[in-house]
């Protein structure tokens, strides 16, 4: 599906007289997003006007403390609150609202902004009841803020050690928050789940939800709560993990079931017959379990409550490279797949493979929506899905049983799904020793939500194409994992590739019918990496973009009706909810994830804003503070035969992971090496070893690299930048 973009192309096709090398590392940045999460830039908080709250905690109290299953079935008809993550338990994220619609969107006004203070990415929608929001921020701050006048009531810091940052691949981000009779949930990035007190802040339970800590494990996600059960998983696959989900007692916080997403030691006991199983379809040779195999379930999970089952997302293989992981091949079950549970006992139901054998960071973590379609007629419960991998599902989540694919971007490594269900895959795609993956492993679609009007029909879509070269990593060593330690990542197919990928990057918001799996319209972006999507009955649309916008369009036909600035590029997506009869309209702005770490779209970088809207708000927008940075890196000396050499340890270190090429680009949220100063440069060991930048999350790369590899990387740093600069006539 899709028409092809041919208008876009890369920068460097336009000037004709570049080195080879510098065109390389141009593609070595979008080639290499997904790794620690470094350097923030620590920004100016400037003053919010504030005008109070009679939010006291009483009230507080006895509104959260009825947020149960009843409530959120009972919201679900009525959408005046937006209780969980998603909105309703199916995740569709339609509302039924329609206060604000196609016929007033253009009153529509800022109310009140609030700033998050924080640098990096904003991922989660808030959750709102009775007029009281609650955000999580990155490393978990919890914000707890009177809906009305964006007053703070109270902010939790769970003291994350922000210096183990690195340990992710995708930025010190949080998707989201759970509330549950009285209590607040939420997965911290170093693995603890805490139930908060909703009307205090204060912590009533926290537990440590990570099998082991020497694995490189960290959560993102957002915990989802059903029955008294609060459901976590965990991220990782990047760097040798083994994936699983858990449920706890949402008042004690104490262990009711887990269930892993893949096989672990086959010489040990099997955890349950799903994992007996899933053995059979991985070659032990491969030794997988040693680090892990991956499937993190780092996203969705959703809940039907008249099934009595929970599907989770998994995740990709580690390494992502199928040949080091399982030599002789192997569906390797269950990465890449929705698994149904049994909600009360976490006993594997059925599953359904998106993508059999990972081999590209295609994971199914993607968020889902539970859905009661009609197709050809027929009544159906299904799960619609769009996981990395380029194409849009369609399943009974009765019964896992396949219904339908189509791709909604272009895609090269399949040509589409047979009728039962498995992909017809390119060869080229797992056997050439350089390929453009397309999508690359930020996915045709990640984790940014889509939404499902029942009215239009429609299922709202945040599309894209990051086109990267893979290569299978010549210095790979198996089993040997470590996030920042050279030679350790596990991506085991990504090496150090020279060519550019054919295809430009894009985002766009695409409308699509999923009962005859076709787009319906689309809008263009000038980036990829825009934010996920809020419809409602009013018959809107709401999308923040890469660029620094908030829009509203027509569900119908994709007209743009509204727009907003928002001061920094948009990730999460909106909720909307009633005030005293007022409908408003809330996004918390924050650019960054994996694909912000090191590229923008905006030449501001406000600090973490939630902006408040309502028809007729005329509050003022906050300050929006300019994108600064250096000038291009000039004078730090080299020996240019040390360039090649200092490019390869800076893939292998993961620098180019979080700081990009340097003098590519001017940085995501953290900060490109070609636009600093030449003291920073010259002065690198200091950085690199016992350096300043520990507490934002750098790893300290004592006793990993040489004073040999310093001068290496100085010498790559400033030779690429060099080979850039525009020349003087
Ligand atoms: O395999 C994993 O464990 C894992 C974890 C995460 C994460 O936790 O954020 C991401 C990914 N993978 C990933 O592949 C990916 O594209 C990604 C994007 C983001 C983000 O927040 O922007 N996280 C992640
Ligand atoms: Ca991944």
């Amino acid at each position: 599906m899709g028409r092809s973009n041919t208008e876009c192309q890369w920068p460097e096709k336009k000037s004709r007289n570049r080195s080879r090398i510098q065109i390389a590392f141009r593609e070595i940045s979008a080639v290499l997003v997904l790794f620690p999460a470094l350097l923030g830039l620590s920004l100016p908080s400037s003053a919010w006007a504030q005008t109070g709250t009679d939010a006291k905690p009483d009230r507080i109290k006895a509104n959260i403390s009825r947020v149960d299953r009843d409530f959120i079935e009972a919201n679900t008809k009525r959408s005046r609150d937006w209780p969980t993550v998603g909105l309703d338990y199916a995740e569709t994220r339609f509302s039924k609202l329609n206060q604000i619609n196609t016929d007033n969107v253009r009153d529509l006004g800022l109310v009140w902004s609030y700033n998050l203070e924080s640098s990096r990415g904003i991922e989660a929608t808030p959750l709102v009841v009775d007029g009281i929001m609650y955000q999580s921020a990155p490393w978990n701050v919890v914000h707890a803020i009177d809906a009305r006048t964006g007053t703070k009531i109270w902010s939790f810091d769970p003291g994350v050690d922000r210096s183990k940052t690195y340990r992710g691949c995708c930025d010190a981000v949080s998707r989201g928050l759970a509330l549950y009779k009285g209590k607040v949930f939420e997965a911290a990035y170093d693995g603890r789940l805490i139930a908060l007190d909703a009307a205090t802040g204060a912590k009533l339970w926290e537990t440590d939800t990570l099998i082991d800590h020497d694995h490189s494990y960290t959560i993102t996600g957002a915990p989802r709560v059903f029955n008294g059960k609060v459901v976590i998983g965990q991220s990782g696959a990047e760097y040798g993990v083994r994936g699983y989900v858990t449920a706890y007692d949402s008042e004690t916080g104490h262990q009711l079931w887990r269930w892993f997403t893949v096989p672990g030691d086959p010489s040990k006991p099997f955890e349950d017959a799903s994992m007996e199983a899933a053995a059979k379809t991985w070659d032990p040779s491969g030794k997988y379990w040693i680090n892990g195999g991956g499937g993190a379930p780092w996203d969705s999970i959703t809940f039907d409550p008249d099934l009595n089952m929970v599907y989770v997302g998994t995740g990709n293989g580690g390494p992502w490279n199928r040949k080091l992981r399982s030599p002789s091949g192997g569906d390797n079950l269950y990465l890449g797949s929705i698994v149904a549970l049994n909600a009360d006992t976490g006993r594997y139901v059925w599953h359904y493979q998106e993508t059999p054998g990972d081999n590209w960071d295609y994971t199914s973590t993607q968020p889902m929506i539970l859905a009661d379609i009609k197709i050809d007629n027929v009544p159906r419960k299904v799960i619609l899905h769009a996981p990395k991998n380029g194409f849009f599902f369609v399943i009974d989540r009765t019964n896992g049983k396949f219904i339908s694919a189509k791709n909604f971007v272009d895609v090269n490594w399949a040509t589409g799904y047979d009728a039962n269900g498995r992909p017809i895959e390119l060869p080229a795609a797992r056997d050439a020793d350089q390929y453009e993956s397309i999508p690359g492993p930020d996915g045709a679609h990640n984790w940014q939500p889509m939404s499902f009007n029942p009215l239009t029909g429609l299922v709202y879509l945040p599309a894209q194409h990051i086109p990267v070269n893979l290569s299978p990593e010549k210095s790979f060593v198996q089993n040997a994992a470590a996030p920042g330690k050279l030679g350790g990542l596990l991506g085991g197919n990504i090496g150090f590739v020279f060519n550019p990928p054919k295809s430009a990057p894009f985002g766009r918001l695409l409308a699509w019918d999923p009962v005859h799996q076709k787009e319906v319209w689309r809008v263009e972006h000038v980036s990829p990496w825009n934010g996920g999507t809020l419809t409602t009955a009013g018959n809107l649309v709401f999308q923040g973009t890469a660029d620094g916008r908030f829009v509203a369009y027509d569900a119908a036909n994709g007209t743009k009706l509204w727009e907003m600035p928002t001061g920094t590029g948009a990730v999460a997506a909106a909720a909307t909810y009633m005030v005293d009869d007022r409908q408003y309209i809330s996004i918390a702005v924050g650019w960054g994830g994996s694909y912000g770490l090191t590229h923008r779209a905006t030449e501001y970088q406000n600090p973490g804003t939630i902006y408040t809207y309502a028809l007729g708000g005329t509050a003022k927008l906050p300050a929006f503070v300019k994108y600064q940075t250096e000038g291009l890196l000039q004078g730090v000396k080299y020996d240019p035969k040390d360039i090649r050499e200092g490019g390869e340890i800076y893939v292998a270190a993961a620098c180019v992971a979080c700081h990009g090429v340097p003098g590519v680009g001017r940085g995501g949220n953290i900060i490109n090496l070609g636009y600093v100063s030449a003291e920073e440069i010259t002065n690198l060991r200091h950085i690199l070893f016992h350096g300043p930048f520990r507490d934002q999350g750098m790893p300290d790369f004592s006793g990993k690299l040489t004073e040999g590899d310093v001068g290496k990387l100085q010498a790559f740093i400033q030779g690429t930048v060099d080979a850039i600069r525009p020349k003087s006539r």
